[in-house]
Formats: structure tokens, sequence, C-alpha cells
């Protein structure tokens, strides 16, 4: 096989804008040279399995004919069904998609739950639509997709814009669709369905407990830390509340509505009732609004992206001013602002680590459904936290074993698992 054959782009992208894709590609490079002998399959990382793109037509409230671009990637199933969110933005992409498929499967192996990885979206504001335009268009894209997803082989969950009674659509559809009733085919159900308790809190738990480690192992108090947050949805909400009840003081945040600041601290259960009143974090009257590039300079302990992708790069880098950056987004870090972070000295844990808890409970979910056994809250709690804390502890060690950052230790522990599950398996049917 010629070399252009055995590195050649996927044709449907284009190579002079990779978009996401091309981040999680730098980052396949750099862990590359820690495979050893799995290195010989490094390609199959490096392409998804397979990427569906499905037409999402609706029928509007005014009568009109609406159409959507939806996707579906199972980026590796080498280790198990795929698995990964479901997102609802204008601004996604084949290559987003690409990109937060592989991500998946990075996460779930590096905290080793037995999922490949997968992850799907549509290009819609769905912030247009109403409630009942909403689901139409859910339950449409869930048809399409119906083909590839179920429960022994690729299971949604929530991503960014999307929810439990989104997720109740889907399982809803999916059920229909098949004759029978399965509540196994997605995570992050409301617990009347087969939900699990505490899902909708594991994400921004998880970028809390893992942040909580790595505080200590840098002897650094919880209590008292300086921490700054971009997002404030599902994880962000989530994860700023626990900073908050654990001491720490919330200095800023950031969405899509505004940037708010408050020196000693914004009072974050008044700001999450805002959020759910006024649809963001801006207007909130308990902190000064800041222009929304000065977010990136507040002097902090803990800085939490947990909105979007690319939004730490190599033009705001410079300017931020933590010991931490904690991520609770997928991709938020380019690599080039990786590599400025880590010559400043600020321990970046990246998001295939800190953001894992959300699918660690679906794992969980998932395992209750197919068993019919539902755990307590408690006990799904302390499962996850040991799941965080263990493999903190393991990547942590890798990093230290070969001198490399959070992330390439993740990497170089994910990928083992993905391409050893690759290799033993064999390639034909
Ligand atoms: N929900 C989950 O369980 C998981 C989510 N994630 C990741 O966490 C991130 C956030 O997801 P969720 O909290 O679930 O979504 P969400 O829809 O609940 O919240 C998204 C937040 O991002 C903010 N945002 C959007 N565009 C922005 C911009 N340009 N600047 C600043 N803020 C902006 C929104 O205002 C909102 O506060 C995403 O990267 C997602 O992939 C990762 C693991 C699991
Ligand atoms: O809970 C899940 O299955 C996946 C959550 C997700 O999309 C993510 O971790 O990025």
């Amino acid at each position: 096989m010629s070399q252009q054959q055995n590195h050649a782009l996927p044709s449907y992208l284009d190579p002079n804008d990779l978009g996401p894709w091309g981040i999680y590609l730098k980052q396949v490079d750099r862990v590359t040279p820690y495979l050893g002998s799995l290195a010989r399959w490094v390609e199959t990382l490096k392409r998804p399995k397979r990427a569906l793109i499905v037409d999402v037509p609706i029928e509007l409230d005014d009568g009109r004919i609406a159409h959507y671009e939806g996707y579906r990637v199972q980026h590796n199933t080498s280790r198990g069904p795929g698995k990964g969110g479901v997102r609802y933005h204008q601004d996604v992409t084949l290559s987003e998609v690409m990109a937060l498929s592989a991500w998946m499967s990075v996460k779930n192996a590096a905290i080793n739950v037995p999922f490949g990885g997968a992850k799907g979206g549509i290009r819609v504001d769905p912030r247009t639509l109403s409630q009942p335009e909403l689901e139409r268009m859910t339950r449409r894209y869930t048809s399409e997709i119906g083909v590839i997803i179920g429960p022994s082989k690729d299971i949604p969950a929530p991503d960014v814009n999307t929810n439990a009674q989104i997720m109740s659509w889907m399982m809803d559809t999916y059920s229909m669709n098949e004759g029978l009733t399965s509540t196994g085919v997605v995570t992050g159900k409301p617990v009347a369905l087969g939900g699990s308790l505490g899902r909708t809190e594991a994400t921004g738990r998880g970028v809390f407990v893992v942040a909580c480690e790595a505080a200590r192992d840098a002897g650094l108090d919880v209590a008292g830390s300086r921490v700054a947050v971009q997002g404030f949805g599902n994880v962000g909400g989530t994860a700023a509340r626990l900073f908050y009840d654990a001491g720490a003081k919330i200095v800023a945040a950031q969405d899509h509505t505004g940037t708010v600041f408050k020196a000693d601290g914004l009072d974050v259960p008044d700001l999450i009732a805002h959020v759910s009143r006024a649809g963001g974090v801006g207007g909130f009257e308990g902190g000064e609004a800041i222009a929304a590039e000065d977010f990136w300079g507040v002097e902090t302990d803990f800085l939490i992206p947990a909105a979007l992708e690319g939004q730490i790069t190599s033009k705001n880098a410079d300017r931020i001013r933590a010991r931490f950056v904690v991520e609770g987004a997928n991709g938020p870090t380019t690599p080039e602002a990786d590599d400025i972070l880590t010559d400043k000295g600020i321990t970046v844990v990246p998001d295939v680590l800190a953001n894992a808890g959300g699918v660690t409970v679906s794992y969980f979910e998932w395992v209750q459904d197919f068993s019919s056994f539902f755990w307590s809250e408690e006990e799904i709690n302390q499962r996850l936290e040991r799941i965080m804390r263990e493999a903190y502890a393991s990547i942590s060690q890798v990093a230290k074993q070969h001198q490399v950052t959070l992330r390439t230790a993740a990497f170089i522990v994910a990928c083992t698992r993905i391409l050893q599950a690759r290799q033993v398996r064999g390639l034909y049917p």
C-alpha cells in the first residue's frame, strides 16, 4: 500500500479547513510515538468507522416544510457499542461531530468503560423552534439514524442543547419503530423512564472530583480557591455549584448571553435561578458585566471551559492566569494553546478525563436498564467518584512516567486500550 493511500484524509473533508477534526488529528500525532508496536494500527484512529448524514424534514407550525442536516458518527467500536451525546446547534458540522465522536472513543477507553465512541448532531438553533417542532425534529432524526443505533450498537445521550425530554422522545421513537420498549437505546432519560439518578449532575460532578484530585496533588485547598466558569449550562452550572458548596469563590461566569464578574465571589444559587429565568448569565445583577474577552484574563485557581470547542487558542492562552484549566467542554483548547499553557506552568486536566463523569453515569444507566435493577443516588455518586479518582491517578502516573501532559497521558492510556482491542479482534469477518 502506498504512503498516500495509508495517510489520505477522508475525501469528504476539506484538507484546508479540518475544523475540530484537525485538532483531534494533532492530538493523535502527539500520542503515536508512545504506542510502541500498536502504532501500526494508528490509522484506525484517524478515520471514523461509520459516518451517517441524514436529511431531517419537518412541518413547521405555520405549515412550511423545513429541512435540517443531521449526523451520527461512530468513530470506533472496537471496545464496545458506540456511545456519545447528540448536539443541537446552528454551527454543527460533520468535522465537529467526527471530532466529538473520536473524543468519545478516547474518553470511554481512558476511564475504561466498555464502549466505543460515537456522537450525533443536528445543524439547527433549537431556540428558533417551538416545543412541538422540536419534538417532530427529534423524532424524525431518530427514525433516520435508527438504522445504526440500538442498545447494543450505539447509544445516544444528551449534549449541548439536548436534555432528558429529548432523550425520552428518542427512546419512544426508536421503541415504536422496533415494536418494543427499549429503554437502553439512549441514556440521560428521566428517572421515570429508566433514567439514572445522578445523571444530570454527573458531568459537572466529575469535573469537580478531578479538579479536587489535581488540587490535592498540588497542595491547593479548594475551599477559598478562585474559579471562573465558561458555559453555565448542565456541565458548567453543576460544576460551579459544587465548587461553591465546597467553599470556593466563583469569580467569573460567561455564557452566550454575557460575562459577569465579582471579585469576592458570585452567589451561585442566585445566578442559577437567574439563568433558568433569563436564559443566561447576561443581566445578572449580583455581579459586574465585563467584556467577553476580559473573561480570559481573570486571575483564578481553576478555569473551567464548559461551553464549546476552540475557546482557548493561541490568541487568548497567553492572557490566562490560572493554576488549572479543567476542561468541562469537549475540545475547548487548541494544540497550540495547550503548548502555551504548559509553558506557563498551567496544568490542563483534559476533556477526555475531566468531563467523563457524564458517560460514566450513562454507563451505570445502561447497566441498570439491562438488569432492570436500579441503584440509589448515593451508590451512583460513590461509584462515579471512585472511577474518576482512579482514572485521574492512573493517568497522572503515566504523565509523570513519560514526562508528558495529562492530555497526552490520557491518550496513551486510551489509544493503547483501543488499539489492543482492534488488534486482537483482527480485520476480517
Ligand atoms: N451534558 C453532558 O453530559 C456532557 C457535556 N459535555 C460537554 O460540555 C459542554 C457543555 O455541554 P452542556 O453543559 O451539556 O450544554 P448546555 O447546552 O447545557 O450548556 C451549554 C452552555 O454553553 C454556553 N455557550 C454556548 N455558546 C457559547 C459561547 N459562544 N460563549 C460562551 N458560552 C457559550 C451556553 O450559553 C450554555 O451555558 C459541551 O462541550 C459538551 O460537549 C461533555 C461531557 C458530557
Ligand atoms: O453520556 C454519554 O453517553 C455521552 C456524553 C457526552 O456526549 C460526552 O461525554 O461528551
